[in-house]
């Protein structure tokens, strides 16, 4: 499986609206939608209201990755306001495995995601309840930063874990992703790509969906 989600961070917030509709339109699979608090991560961007006024605008699936502590208090808000798909980060949940069956219980798809410092070890305990993995590799924060290479190296030892235990778990992987990095991160083995500036920033968003599509088809033959 392989779905593109362009992240609206780096989307022209003044014409949100038109953005969505606009990367739909280009082939986009599902809406990344960045979720932060400034506390977790040193940047603050929106919460639930930005959710409910995407999903009037797309039938497509939205991905919500929070980037707050304490991700419980807000998860239920955030699925009421049509999240489909959520991930949290190991690095904020004490009780990782209560905020993954909280999201699963509410009818959402549950995620984790890990920071590029935290070892895969982080989800060994709870990879079997899971819908997806994040892979982060960037340092969550900021859209438009360099991809940072040994993530594929984490990628590739979750892709083992999923394969031994029989699992359909996949894999996502969000910073940095552009058309020079998109092949070898979709030879590691990743499923969902998430890309903002590469895709926001460029002059077609039909052409570089088209070109991210055709390179992870490509690493897959
Ligand atoms: O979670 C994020 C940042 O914390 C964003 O999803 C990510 O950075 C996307 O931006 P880009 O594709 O420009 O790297
Ligand atoms: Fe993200």
């Amino acid at each position: 499986m392989s779905i593109i989600a362009p992240s609206i961070l780096s989307a022209d917030f003044s014409k949100l609206g038109d953005e969505i509709k606009a990367v739909e339109a280009a082939g986009a699979g599902w809406i990344h939608i960045d979720v932060m608090d400034g506390h977790f991560v040193p940047n603050l961007t929106y919460g639930p209201i930005i959710v409910e006024a995407s999903k009037k605008v797309t039938d497509l699936p939205l991905d919500v990755h929070l980037m707050i502590e304490k991700p419980d208090l807000l998860i239920p808000d955030f699925v009421k306001a049509g999240a489909d798909w959520i991930s949290v980060h190991a690095e904020a949940c004490t009780h990782l495995n209560r905020s993954i069956q909280l999201i699963k219980s509410l009818g959402a798809k549950a995620g984790v995601a890990l920071n590029p410092a935290t070892p895969v070890s982080a989800i060994e305990w709870v990879l079997d309840e899971l819908d997806f993995v994040l892979v982060m590799s960037v340092n969550p924060g900021f859209g438009g930063q360099s991809f940072i290479e040994n993530s594929l190296d984490k990628v590739r030892k979750i892709k083992k874990m999923i394969k031994d235990r029989g699992l359909s778990t996949l894999i996502q992987i969000d910073g940095g992703v552009n058309k020079k990095t998109v092949r070898a991160i979709a030879e590691a083995g990743v499923d969902s790509f998430v890309a903002g500036s590469a895709i926001f920033g460029s002059e077609s968003y039909e052409e570089t969906i088209s070109f991210l599509k055709k390179e992870i088809e490509e690493a897959s033959n």
